[in-house]
């Protein structure tokens, strides 16, 4: 059995208070994008192991079994006793780019695990799994626009299409920490909260939606926000770094064409439709 998990990206992202456990509330906007891993499972003879994975495509830093596709295995495991599993793995989607590739993988294992076991767990069953083994992870359970608040992990779904807009993203080689990024904030309510300023016309989100990482990430990483004029400078109509970085996006309006390429060389670039 074989899924394609997708990347998400964030528009706007405001951090609005540090929590007494030293984690952050948060209120943004998860928005699903086709840029996909592969992955495949199947019942496998070997009786050793309960997992053998096979990875292939960019490198991930960490041991094989620090995945997340092992981790959400490993969870199942303990519940409903699996039999063993030979995993395929295709990584096509850059990792510490803000673009939930990881929390993708997981959500999908789960739900590649429920559907060939035949485990009869629902999706909000499966959201629960999720939330375990990441923040943002059971966004990818139900895969649909939504409005995130708490730590990230507060979901409520969304009218939200950007349907007929074009799509680029480019990360840069640069590495950002997802703590660090958050340990340089000042949290702070927005002027105009992510979920009043995405009614309003992408035309007019360059000036309403923020994501508030950028005001510490940029200074550290200028590579990162000079990617994001750049986007502007190439028509784009809405254009943000995603998560904590490091990839930034674009947004190109119905009909108008994408940018060749970035010129910086060592650069990951993907160009969609959404
Ligand atoms: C902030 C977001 C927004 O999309 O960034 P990206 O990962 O997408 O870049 C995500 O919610 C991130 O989710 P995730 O990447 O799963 O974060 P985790 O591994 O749970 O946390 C990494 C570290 O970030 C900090 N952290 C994380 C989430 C949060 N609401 N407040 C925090 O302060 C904590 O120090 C934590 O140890
Ligand atoms: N299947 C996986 N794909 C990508 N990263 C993974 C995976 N399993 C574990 N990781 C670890 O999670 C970290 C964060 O990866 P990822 O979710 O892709 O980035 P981000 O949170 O920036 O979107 C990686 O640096 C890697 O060590």
């Amino acid at each position: 059995m074989i899924a394609f998990p997708n990347i998400k990206i964030n528009l706007g992202l405001s951090i609005t208070g540090k929590r007494p456990d030293g984690y952050h509330n948060l209120e943004t906007v998860f928005y699903p994008v086709a840029l996909e891993d592969a992955l495949e499972i199947r019942t496998s003879s070997e009786t050793e192991n309960k997992i053998t994975l096979h990875q292939y495509g960019m490198e991930i830093a960490g041991n094989p079994e620090d995945n997340l596709v092992a981790k959400a295995y490993s969870l199942l495991d303990k519940e409903f006793h699996l039999p063993p599993v030979e995993i395929h793995l295709y990584k096509h989607i850059p990792s510490g780019a803000g673009l939930g590739g990881g929390s993708s993988d997981a959500a999908f294992m789960l739900k590649l695990l429920n559907d060939h076991f035949q485990l009869e767990l629902s999706e909000e069953q499966l959201e629960v799994y999720a939330a375990t083994l990441g923040a943002d992870c059971a966004f990818f359970i139900k895969n649909k626009p939504t409005y995130a608040e708490g730590i990230g992990n507060l979901f409520s779904p969304i009218e939200l299409s950007l349907s007929g807009y074009q799509i680029m993203i480019v990360k840069p080689n640069v590495f950002v920490s997802t703590r660090e990024a958050f340990s340089n904030i000042h949290p702070h309510r927005p002027e105009y909260p992510v979920k009043e300023a995405i009614l309003r016309p992408v035309a007019e989100w360059k000036d309403i939606l923020i994501n508030d990482f950028e005001a510490s990430v940029f200074p550290q990483h200028p590579v990162i926000g000079e990617i994001k004029r750049k986007l502007y400078h190439q028509g784009a109509t809405y254009a943000s770094m995603s998560g904590s970085g490091s990839s930034v996006f674009g947004l190109f309006a119905p009909g108008t064409s994408l940018p060749e390429t970035m010129e910086e060389s060592d650069v990951f670039c993907f160009k969609g439709k959404l």
